[in-house]
């Protein structure tokens, strides 16, 4: 299964939840129209500048190379057969011969529209600029689900584009990735993703399991490391995080590690102790590195909805977050918050978690996810 198809379906309950509001809201004020001639898109239809693969005819010129971008994949549930003509695009956009229901875009129906947003956990702020944007050149004008669906996945890919950025790579050794979060964001689980995936792209890693304080969180960040095929370096419970930090870059650096990704306490109520904890993390570092730490990664749990936003705003107090990642996902209906946190923040997103496996960690791919998110058919 493709990642993409593996995110849509496991982003379903955000998917769902927009993709039957949109539905609701179209059908609420709308009328069934004839199917139009297929064809050239309808004037109000603008040019999708973020569709990736052309409509691909479906009769190809009998010399066209089997080469070239590969057909737009419909799923099962889309692709009944188009009793007469309209091609691809047709299908994708509902005009196979049934009528198709459209609605004006007016004032009321993008009061519906920003109320969806907002309980897809977009945020009041973002929900009202997404808004604003659909309605230009659209207000007005009968429109679709599929078109909104498509207009609003187009919105929300061009937001979200300038954040989708891997993990940056340098060339110092060791490179110290600080992981930082509230407890159970899934900072853990991260590392042992991350490390995996580095691992396996023939990258040297080294763990440091800095949240001293928790017999069962350094135990289970040895689990990830084992599967990691990692080496984990602990410390005795109750002791310093910051001369563990300290002797695990001492080690990474004698191993000729690339990456020494170092987990941190996530313990938030009492927050002067942890931005102590963390800052001398720091300190000591760079007793070793002036440079470090070359990345501070904020995890993020999707299922906490609009207080990720808040928790990005407390982080930045504590330490200085450079990127973050999104964890779970999968199961929740409050994928929405990710578009809040780019628009909000800017932040460089690294990756996601969809899942538990140590392969649900996969880089963020803006037009993926903002096409799983409306439930758009790619
Ligand atoms: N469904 C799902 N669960 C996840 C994901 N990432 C982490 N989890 C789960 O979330 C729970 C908490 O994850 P941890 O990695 O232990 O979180 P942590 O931030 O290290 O938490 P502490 O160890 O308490 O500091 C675990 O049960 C993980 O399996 C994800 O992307 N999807």
């Amino acid at each position: 299964m493709s990642f993409f198809n593996k995110l849509k379906s496991k982003l379903f309950k955000s998917s769902s939840k927009l993709e039957e509001g949109l539905d609701a809201i179209v059908e609420e004020g709308g009328a069934a129209e004839p199917q139009p001639d297929p064809g050239p898109a309808p004037a109000s239809e603008p040019a999708p500048e973020t569709v990736r693969e052309e409509p691909v005819r479906e009769e190809p010129a009998p010399d066209t190379p089997p080469v070239g971008p590969k057909p737009v994949e419909i799923p099962e549930t889309q692709a009944e057969p188009a009793p007469s003509s309209g091609g691809m695009l047709g299908r994708l956009f509902g005009r196979q011969g049934a009528d198709v229901v459209r609605r004006p875009l007016d004032d009321d129906m993008l009061e519906s529209l920003e109320d969806l947003l907002i309980t897809a956990d977009m945020g009041v702020d973002t929900s009202a600029r997404v808004t604003a944007n659909l309605a230009e050149g659209r207000y007005g004008k009968r429109v679709s689900t599929e078109e909104i669906k498509a207009a609003l996945a187009q919105e929300i890919a061009r937001i979200m584009e300038p954040v989708a950025k891997p993990l940056p790579l340098y060339p110092k050794k060791p490179q110290v990735v600080l992981v930082v979060g509230v407890n159970g964001s899934g900072k853990t689980t991260t590392i042992g993703k991350l490390s995996s995936q580095f691992n396996a792209a023939g990258k040297k890693v080294v763990i440091a399991a800095g949240d001293t304080f928790r017999a069962a969180a350094v135990e289970q960040l040895q689990v990830w490391g084992d599967r990691a095929g990692v080496p984990v370096m602990t410390a005795p419970q109750g002791s310093d995080p910051a001369s563990l930090a300290f002797e695990a870059h001492k080690k990474a650096e004698a191993d000729g590690a690339d990456l020494l990704m170092i987990d941190t306490a996530g313990r938030l109520q009492n927050r002067a102790d942890l931005m102590e904890e963390l800052a001398k993390i720091v300190r000591v570092l760079r007793k070793r590195d002036e440079t470090a730490p070359h990345n501070t990664v904020l995890v993020l749990d999707a299922t906490t909805g609009q207080n990720a936003l808040s928790q990005v705003e407390t982080f930045q107090k504590l330490a200085d977050v450079s990127g973050l990642v999104m964890t779970k996902l999968d199961g929740t209906a409050r994928g929405g918050v990710l578009v809040a946190l780019a628009d909000k923040f800017g932040l460089p997103i690294h990756a996601i978690g969809v899942g538990e496996q140590i392969d649900d960690l996969a880089p963020f791919d803006p037009e993926e996810f903002a096409a799983a998110l409306t439930g758009l058919a790619r």
